[in-house]
Order: structure tokens, then C-alpha cells, then sequence
């Protein structure tokens, strides 16, 4: 699991560590830029003539002390400091001082066409506001510019907590953040604009009690490990049974989808609770898994009472549709179910309006919604949602007590506690038909399997999007399908069986 902060809580962690760690801040000042100097040879930046535009922040004058230490190696570099002389901060001024004693060259009108190299130190964590004026014109010329870009800590002009661009933006080839990285690097655009991201330790302490309202964390390949280990002596009933109502007279894709994925991630038994019209089409398709189904009389509530006190963890709502029957098998879950449950798709559309229903659920409840659907439910616009994902999928999850998954190219993740989630493995190739329904699928069969609501709903995203990228090596992200995703997740879960 890997710790990422916002703006706010870099800024936080950086006095922490200056005031009350005692490190002086020139000491981070330059590790940070011996940081950004390494990432330069490393990744064969051409440095026959290089400049380093910087900012009137420490962002700033992390820049200087990058240009002085390229000067002192011997490379030709030039200094183009934007803002007023009134502005610097106290190491913006020592870092020009220093510099001035080395001689090292300032620019005042930088032509960014004339560089082989250009090292963006314009605004870092401390960016306020919509960048304009000066600052605008020479971002934008530097895009112009075939140069090769490195930034310090963030692209100048990328939100560190939303990843927005707040007016315009350095598109950089490589991005070297300092200690953790922040969220806006991850989410989109800010993650196009960053590029690749080089992490640097430059000694920023994290006090083991901080007061962050938000601990925001993302899964890696090693946490695929915390998957449940199978039992050897283990039968059916040991990896769980699940209840799945999903389909409709039309559509039979998504619950086999989701059910197959289930079973594919390792759910011992399911059993899908569907329209009479799918029988064929899914016992062809799916003969592993068993079947309840209801037809234009009546929805079979014994049928789902039954399933209800059979299963471990219930599902309800791929391709079920909005209709009656629907609403009947969705409020008869609510009602008499009392195991985990999995709320997706359709299912959440019901929902809108009458969220308080869920209240009385007497266990866990997991609801899946992209940002369309969680528009719908929570009243919250998608642009709203983009302005602060973190705290807008947090409060909606603790306001209901709910694990909410809010699906999007960085599904953020939170069953409104402090740690919250933010999912950065998968692809475009995703944005399929269907792959909504696998993600379904995978996240009862982790829950079959003992997982919390919130391990299986963090796991499982990172999860189904790893399985995506296999699948869009493997197929392209073009021609890549919601049921490649689930083939690729055997891939990884033989590796997981394979190391124990
Ligand atoms: N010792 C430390 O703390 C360490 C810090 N480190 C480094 O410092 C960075 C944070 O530095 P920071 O806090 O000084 O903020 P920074 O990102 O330079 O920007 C603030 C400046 O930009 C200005 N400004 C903002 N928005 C603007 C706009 N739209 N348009 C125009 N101006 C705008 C703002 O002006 P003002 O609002 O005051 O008018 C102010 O002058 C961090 O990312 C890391 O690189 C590391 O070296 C580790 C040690
Ligand atoms: N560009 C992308 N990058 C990463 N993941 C993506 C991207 N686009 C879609 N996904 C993932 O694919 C899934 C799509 O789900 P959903 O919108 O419900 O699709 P469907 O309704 O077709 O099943 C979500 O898990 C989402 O996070
Ligand atoms: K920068």
C-alpha cells in the first residue's frame, strides 16, 4: 500500500519535519533538487543547453538549486525566475544569492525553442489559484517547445489535489515528486500531464499520530497478496456461496459476466436469481453456476428467501433493469436480507432518491456506482464530484454507512472512514461494455472468501484493473473485451496460489 497526500498535508508534513524534526529546510531544499539532478542522468535528458524556469516559491527555489547544481557539473544552463523580487521566499532568496556567487546565468524573457532541456520549477504544492498572465504565455510556449521536460514535484499549473489544470499546465516527460506522491498526480489530467513519476526520498518525517481528516492510500501489485490463501481441505461451502439477482428479459450479459467473474476469483458457489427468457442463454454459458428464475406472474419471492438464507454474500442489480419486478426483488433483499451486500448498476438507480432505505441493512453493503450513477444517488454533479472526489465520495459513504465504490479512470474508494482509496492500475481499454459487471463479480467473490467490505472493495478494484492491463497487453486496449479481464484474472491468481 502506497501513502498519498494532498497539497495541504505535503505543506503540513514539510513544517512538521523542518519545525519540530528540526531538519532545516535548505537540508530538503537539497536532497530534493540532488533528487531532481539524478532523474535527469537517469532518464538521458539531453542537457546540451538547459533552463530552469522557476516560480517565487520553494517550488522556486528548488529550481535554483537544480540549475546550481547542473552549472557546477558543467552543463550550460540558464535561469528564468517568474514574479516579483518581493515575492521570494526566504529560500527562494538564499538559493538566488548562492546562485549569483556561482555566476550562473539569468534570463529574463526565456525563449523555451532554444532548449534542449527545461526544468519546470514554477509552482509546486503552494499553487493557489487559475495561472495567468506571464506565467500562462510561458507555459504555453514551453509546451510549444520540443524540449525535453522534467518537473519538480508537480507540473506547474496541475492541482496537487484533483489533478485539474487550473488554467493551463506543463506537460512534462518525466515528474520527480518529493516523499509521497500527491493525489493530483494520480488522477486524470493531472496524471497525463506528469507522465512518468519518479518518487523521491528527501527526508520528510510522517509523525506516527498526524491529524489528517483523510489517509489516502493506493493498492500495488504486492498487496494482491492479502487474498485470501486457500484452504487445502477446503470444500464448496468454505469459499462461500453467493446470491445474485442480475438480468432481465432482455439482457442475460451482465449476469453472466458477473457471475463468472465470481467464480473465476474463487467464490466456492453462486446461485443467479433471474428472467425465465435468460434460461438457455446461461446454463449454456455458465452450467457451473445454479439458477432460480421468475417470469411475467410473479418474482418467486421464495425462491429469493431461500437464496437469502442460503447464500453468504448477496448481489443485486447487473442488467437487472428499473422496472417493477426489479424494484420488488431489490426491496425484498433489503428486506429480509442479512448477509453482505453488493449493490451495483441498475440496482444503485432504484436507489436514487431513497438512500435512507439502506439504513436498516443489519450487515455490511458495498454499492458500485460510476460517476453517472453516483450523480443519481447522492445528488452530487459529476463536475462537483471532480472538484473534491475524496471528500465528496467520503461524506456520501459515511452519511449512508456504506462502502462506496465510485467508479471512474481512478476509482476512489471509502467506507467513510479516515482511509480512503484511490485505484490507479487499469485502462481505457476498460471503458467496454461489461466491465462493470466483472468488477461485480470480483468483489462478491472476495467477499465469499471473508474479505471485509472495504478490503474486498479496495483489493478487488486494483485487482480487476491489473487484470485489465494484462488484458490490454495482451489484446490491445481497442480490441480488449470485458471477458478478456476475466481471463486475465486466472493469470493472476495462479501467480498468487503459485508463490505459496
Ligand atoms: N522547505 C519546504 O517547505 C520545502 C518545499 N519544497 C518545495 O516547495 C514547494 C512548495 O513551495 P511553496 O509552498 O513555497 O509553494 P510553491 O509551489 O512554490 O508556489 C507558491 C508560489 O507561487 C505563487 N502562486 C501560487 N499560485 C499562483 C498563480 N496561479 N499565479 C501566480 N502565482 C502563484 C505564490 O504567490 P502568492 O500566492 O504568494 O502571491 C507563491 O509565490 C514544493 O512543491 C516543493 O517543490 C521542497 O523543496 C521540500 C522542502
Ligand atoms: N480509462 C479507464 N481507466 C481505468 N479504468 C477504467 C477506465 N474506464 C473505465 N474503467 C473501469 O471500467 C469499469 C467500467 O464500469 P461501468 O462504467 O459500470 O461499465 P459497464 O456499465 O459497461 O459495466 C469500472 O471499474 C471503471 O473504473
Ligand atoms: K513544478
Amino acid at each position: 500500500m502506497k501513502q498519498i497526500v494532498t497539497g495541504g498535508q505535503m505543506k503540513l508534513l514539510d513544517s512538521y519535519t523542518i519545525e519540530k524534526m528540526g531538519i532545516p529546510s535548505l537540508v530538503l531544499m537539497e536532497r530534493a533538487a540532488l533528487s531532481v539532478c539524478q532523474a535527469l542522468r537517469e532518464e538521458e535528458f539531453p542537457l546540451e543547453k538547459v533552463l530552469v524556469l522557476c516560480g517565487t516559491g520553494n517550488n522556486g527555489a528548488d529550481g535554483v538549486a537544480v540549475a546550481r547544481m547542473l552549472h557546477a557539473a558543467g552543463v550550460s544552463v540558464d535561469i528564468c525566475i517568474l514574479g516579483k523580487k518581493d515575492h521570494y521566499t526566504e529560500e527562494m532568496r538564499k538559493q538566488v544569492d548562492i546562485a549569483e556567487n556561482y555566476h550562473i546565468s539569468f534570463v529574463k524573457n526565456a525563449v523555451p525553442v532554444e532548449y534542449t532541456t527545461i526544468v519546470d520549477a514554477v509552482f509546486g504544492v503552494g499553487l493557489s489559484r487559475e495561472v495567468g498572465g506571464v506565467y500562462r504565455d510561458t507555459i504555453e510556449a514551453l509546451n510549444r517547445s520540443d524540449a525535453k521536460v522534467m518537473a519538480v514535484d508537480i507540473p506547474s499549473g496541475i492541482s496537487a489535489d484533483t489533478g485539474k489544470v487550473l488554467g493551463c499546465a506543463v506537460k512534462a516527460d518525466v515528474t520527480v515528486t518529493f516523499a509521497y506522491e500527491k493525489a493530483g498526480l494520480l488522477f486524470y489530467p493531472g496524471a497525463s500531464y506528469a507522465r512518468k513519476i519518479k518518487t523521491a526520498d528527501i527526508g520528510i518525517y510522517m509523525p506516527p499520530q498526524n491529524d489528517f481528516e483523510l489517509s489516502i492510500q493506493s493498492c500495488e501489485d504486492k498487496d494482491l497478496f492479502r487474498i485470501p490463501v486457500r484452504k487445502p481441505d477446503g470444500n464448496k461451502g468454505t469459499f462461500g456461496k453467493i446470491f445474485l439477482a442480475a438480468g432481465s428479459r432482455d439482457i442475460s450479459g451482465a449476469a453472466y459476466l458477473s457471475a463468472c467473474a465470481a467464480l473465476r476469483t474463487g467464490a466456492g458457489m453462486i446461485k443467479v436469481h433471474t428472467r425465465q427468457e435468460n434460461r438457455q442463454a446461461l446454463t449454456t454459458m455458465l452450467p457451473e453456476a445454479m439458477y432460480s428464475f421468475y417470469d411475467d406472474e410473479e418474482i418467486e419471492k421464495e425462491q429469493i428467501l431461500e437464496g437469502l438464507a442460503w447464500a453468504d454474500v448477496i448481489g443485486v442489480g447487473p442488467g437487472m433493469g428499473t422496472g417493477q419486478q426489479a424494484e420488488d426483488i431489490l426491496y425484498t433483499i433489503l428486506a429480509e436480507g442479512r448477509k453482505p451486500l453488493l449493490i451495483d448498476a441498475d440496482g444503485l438507480n432504484l436507489l436514487a432518491g431513497r438512500m435512507e432505505v439502506l439504513a436498516q441493512y443489519p450487515a455490511p453493503v458495498i454499492v458500485t456506482p460510476h460517476l453517472g450513477e453516483f450523480s443519481r444517488i447522492s445528488g452530487v454533479s459529476v463536475e462537483e464530484w471532480k472538484e473534491a472526489p475524496l471528500y465528496l465520495t467520503k461524506r456520501f459513504a459515511h452519511k449512508y454507512h456504506l462502502t462506496v465504490v465510485c467508479k471512474d479512470s481512478r476509482t476512489v474508494i471509502s467506507d467513510g472512514s479516515e482511509e480512503i482509496f484511490i485505484n490507479t492500475s487499469g485502462n481505457s481499454g476498460m471503458a467496454t461494455a461489461g466491465s462493470g459487471d466483472v468488477l461485480s463479480g470480483i468483489l462478491m467473490g472476495l467477499l465469499a472468501q471473508g474479505l471485509s467490505a472495504i478490503d474486498a472493495a479496495s483489493l478487488g478494484v486494483y485487482f480487476h484493473g491489473a487484470a485489465g492491463d494484462m488484458a490490454a497487453a495482451q489484446k490491445g486496449e481497442y480490441s480488449m473485451i470485458a471477458g478478456d479481464i476475466i481471463t486475465q484474472t486466472a493469470e493472476i491468481l495462479k501467480k498468487r496460489g503459485a508463490v505459496l
